[in-house]
């Protein structure tokens, strides 16, 4: 199961304290992130996050992609609710996809704690399930 790690420049510092409290977790996961999100993550933390491109340059359009291929199981996105995003339909288009493929997203610290803890739970595992399913229509 792989994991997506996106912040808003704002929401960083919330994204790094989340990534160390919950490394234990992290560790045992694939985990993508956008350009600075993921940089800061592997500067900050001992986890290994394969980076795409910046947020504002493609990097969630290129997470929308995998979750269209269904190799996103869970998005963690700490979105700036008080910042306008010059790349605002590309983050609205990435939610769009998290919903049609049913995909969770957390996009606050409180719900990205209920997930990733309901993910250690293994109560994200019907996403192997569906991922098998979906794959033989
Ligand atoms: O802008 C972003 C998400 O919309 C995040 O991109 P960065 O991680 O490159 O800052």
């Amino acid at each position: 199961m792989n994991i997506a790690l996106i912040a808003h420049d704002e929401m960083k510092d919330t994204m790094i304290g989340f990534c160390i409290a919950y490394e234990r977790i992290l560790k045992k996961y694939g985990l993508y992130g956008t350009g600075t999100t993921g940089k800061r993550i592997m500067d900050e933390t001992d986890l290994n996050v394969n980076r795409l491109a910046s947020g504002p340059l493609g990097g969630d359009q290129q997470i929308g992609a995998l979750i269209v291929s269904q190799d996103i199981d869970l998005v963690i996105f700490l979105r700036d609710p008080l910042t306008a995003q010059a790349h605002e339909p590309d983050i609205q288009a990435l939610i769009r996809l998290c919903d049609v493929y049913h995909v969770p997203i957390a996009t606050n610290l409180a719900s990205a704690e209920i997930f990733i803890n309901a993910l250690n739970r293994g109560e994200l595992s019907w996403r192997e399930v569906r991922k098998t399913t979906s794959q033989r229509v």
